[in-house]
C-alpha cells in the first residue's frame, strides 16, 4: 500500500474548525496521512480567539526534526506562523529536509478580527518563506498586505499574482470569498496562465476555517501527486462542498463541513 503523507505547520485552533484540526481531518479525508507541528495553541470557538499561547521556538523545531529524521513527508503546509522567528525557523527546515510541495496559507487573522500574525513578521513571510513555496493562497487582504498595494478589480488581482511570482512563489491562488460579489471567484496563476475557478457565494455565516480547510485540500492532492491544477480544482470542489453543507454549530462563525465532499462522491447522505 502507497501510504501519502502530509504535514502541517500551523496553529491549532481549540475549536476544531480552523488551524491544524482542519487540516487533519481534510488529510485524513483525501486519504492522506496527516502530521503536525504547533505553532501556537489558540483558546478559539465559533465567537472568537479568546487567547493565543506560543509553542517555544525550540519545541517546534524539534517536532520537525522528529518527523523529518523519521517519517518524511510529500507534502507540507503552512498556517498560523505567528512572528518571524517562526517563519525563519520553518523556512531553514524546509530546506534542510528538501521538503518538496509546499502550500504556504498567509494567515494573518482570524474571522473576528484576531491577529494570527505580528506585522513585522510580513517581511520575513517576502524573503524566507514564499520564495519556497509551490503554491501561496493568500486571500484578498493578505495580498494587499504583502503586495503593498491596493486590489479591487481583476487587473488588480492580476498584477498582484505577478508580483507574488516575482517574490518566488511557484504558483498563487488568490481566493475570493472576501468580496462581495454574486460568484466567488479564486485566482489561480503558475506565472504562464490565468485561471478562475468560480462558484456561486454560498450565504451563510458557517464560514470558520475555510482558508485552512482549502489550503490543505490542496496539500493533500499534491501529496497524491495531482498537477498542481488538479490540486487546486480539487480543493475548490472539497471547499466549496464542505461550506454547501455546513454542521450548525456554534453560536457564532461555525465550522465547514469536512465530511461532505468525500460523501458527496460516495453518494451518501447524512
Ligand atoms: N461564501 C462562500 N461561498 C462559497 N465559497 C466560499 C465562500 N467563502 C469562501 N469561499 C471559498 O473558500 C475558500 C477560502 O476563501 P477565503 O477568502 O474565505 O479564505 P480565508 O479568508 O483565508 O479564510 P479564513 O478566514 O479561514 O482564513 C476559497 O476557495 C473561497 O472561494
Ligand atoms: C489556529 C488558527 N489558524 C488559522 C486560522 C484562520 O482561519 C484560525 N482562525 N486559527
Amino acid at each position: 500500500m502507497t501510504v501519502y503523507k502530509a504535514l502541517t505547520i500551523a496553529g491549532s485552533d481549540s475549536g476544531g474548525g480552523a488551524g491544524i484540526q482542519a487540516d487533519l481531518k481534510t488529510f485524513q479525508e483525501l486519504g492522506v496521512y496527516g502530521m503536525s507541528a504547533l505553532t501556537a495553541v489558540t483558546a478559539q470557538n465559533t465567537l472568537g480567539v479568546q487567547g493565543v499561547y506560543p509553542i517555544p521556538l525550540q519545541g517546534l523545531k524539534e517536532q520537525i526534526d522528529a518527523i523529518g529524521h523519521d517519517l518524511g513527508t510529500d507534502t507540507v503546509k503552512t498556517g498560523m506562523l505567528h512572528s518571524s522567528e517562526v517563519i525563519e525557523a520553518v523556512s531553514d527546515k524546509i530546506r534542510t529536509y528538501h521538503f518538496q510541495n509546499l502550500v504556504v496559507d498567509p494567515v494573518m487573522v482570524a474571522k473576528g478580527g484576531a491577529k494570527l500574525l505580528q506585522d513585522e513578521a510580513v517581511e520575513a513571510l517576502i524573503s524566507k518563506l514564499i520564495p519556497l513555496a509551490t503554491v501561496i493562497t493568500p486571500n484578498i487582504p493578505e495580498a494587499e498586505m504583502i503586495t503593498q498595494r491596493k486590489i479591487n478589480t481583476l487587473e488588480d488581482k492580476k498584477e498582484a499574482a505577478k508580483q507574488l511570482i516575482d517574490i518566488g512563489a511557484q504558483s498563487v491562488v488568490m481566493k475570493g470569498g472576501h468580496e462581495e460579489t454574486n460568484d466567488v471567484v479564486d485566482l489561480f496563476f503558475d506565472g504562464y496562465a490565468f485561471l478562475e475557478l468560480t462558484s456561486p457565494r454560498i450565504q451563510t455565516r458557517h464560514t470558520h476555517g475555510t482558508g485552512c480547510t482549502f489550503s490543505s485540500a490542496i496539500a493533500a492532492e499534491l501529496a497524491k501527486g495531482k498537477s498542481l491544477t488538479e490540486a487546486v480544482k480539487n480543493g475548490k470542489a472539497f471547499i466549496r462542498a464542505a461550506i454547501e453543507h455546513p454542521l450548525g454549530i456554534g453560536a457564532g462563525h461555525g465550522p465547514t463541513n469536512h465530511w461532505a465532499y468525500m460523501e458527496q462522491l460516495r453518494g451518501v447522505k447524512r
